[in-house]
């Protein structure tokens, strides 16, 4: 069967409108760094200043931004409001989504009490779990609800994102009554892949994975500074004894 759209071996993929995912990925990211120059009175940045403030280098970033027709002006720099404006648009967060969390845990508390969702577009509109224990406790402002009232919340608040913060083991049945019940789109905390049908997006967030991300840099970091300690060899027949070489851990291994 030939796919409905095939893709250059090793090109980047890219969204219905041609942005590269990993640009798409990155729109938040410069969205936050506006927000923040925004908030500080800037009203004009330069792509050198916008970049630092997002982390990442000018050109791409200038290249990132070229994908929403947004070019700057030659020695004045980016508009921040307008910029800010084109990339929640193209983002879909100049409107409010509805969302829900499922699992009030641990995580899924500390999740409703955080107070950043609403200024970013996003409404959390109800807060589920099984637990009879936890159905009608408080949590902030908000109480929890029993997930078997999934259906009816979906269809009146208009719930788009299902966020699961259940244990890993429910996950995927979780993850099936959102989908069931018209929610499309899916943020997953439980440490499980979770299948979804076409047209269901699901994003994956591992704090775990992100740790050992920056272990596997720390090794290498502290591999290099023990290579570039050489310490004295002893030398025998004018090579230096194997068991004394440097290696990743220090001297021997
Ligand atoms: N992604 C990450 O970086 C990250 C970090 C920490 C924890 N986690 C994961 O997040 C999840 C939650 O962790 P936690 O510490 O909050 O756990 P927790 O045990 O404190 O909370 C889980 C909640 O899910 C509820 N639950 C269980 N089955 C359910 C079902 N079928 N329907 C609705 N609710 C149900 C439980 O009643 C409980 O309140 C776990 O899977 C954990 O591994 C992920």
């Amino acid at each position: 069967m030939t796919p409905a759209r095939s893709r250059r071996p090793g090109a980047p993929s890219r969204t219905e409108r041609g942005i590269p995912e990993a640009t798409v990925a990155r729109l938040p990211v410069y969205l936050r760094a506006l927000t923040a120059l925004s908030d500080s009175g800037t009203a004009t940045a330069s792509s050198e200043d916008l970049a630092t403030a997002a982390g990442v280098n000018s050109a791409k970033l200038r290249k990132d931004l070229s994908y929403l027709g947004s070019y700057g002006t030659r020695g004045v720099g980016y508009d921040v409001e307008y910029l800010r404006y084109q990339i929640a648009r193209e983002i879909g967060v100049t409107q409010d989504w509805s969302v829900v969390i499922v699992g009030i845990g641990n995580l899924g508390h500390a999740l409703a009490n955080y107070s950043g969702f609403g200024t970013r577009g996003f409404r959390i509109v109800a807060l589920l779990d099984a637990d009879p224990a936890l159905i009608g406790a408080r949590v902030g402002e908000m109480v929890v609800r029993d997930f078997a009232e999934l259906d009816e919340i979906v269809a009146t608040e208009d719930v788009a994102i299902g966020v699961i913060t259940t244990p890993a083991g429910p996950a995927q049945e979780v993850c099936d009554r959102l989908v069931a019940a018209g929610v499309t789109s899916i943020l997953n905390f439980a440490p499980v892949v979770l299948s979804v049908p076409a047209g269901v997006d699901i994003r994956k967030v591992d704090l775990s994975i992100e740790l050992q991300i920056l272990a596997y840099h720390e090794q290498r970091k502290s591999g290099e500074a023990a290579l570039t300690e050489v310490p004295e060899l002893p030398v025998i027949n004018g090579l230096p004894k194997v068991d004394d070489l440097p290696t990743k851990r220090g001297v021997g291994a």
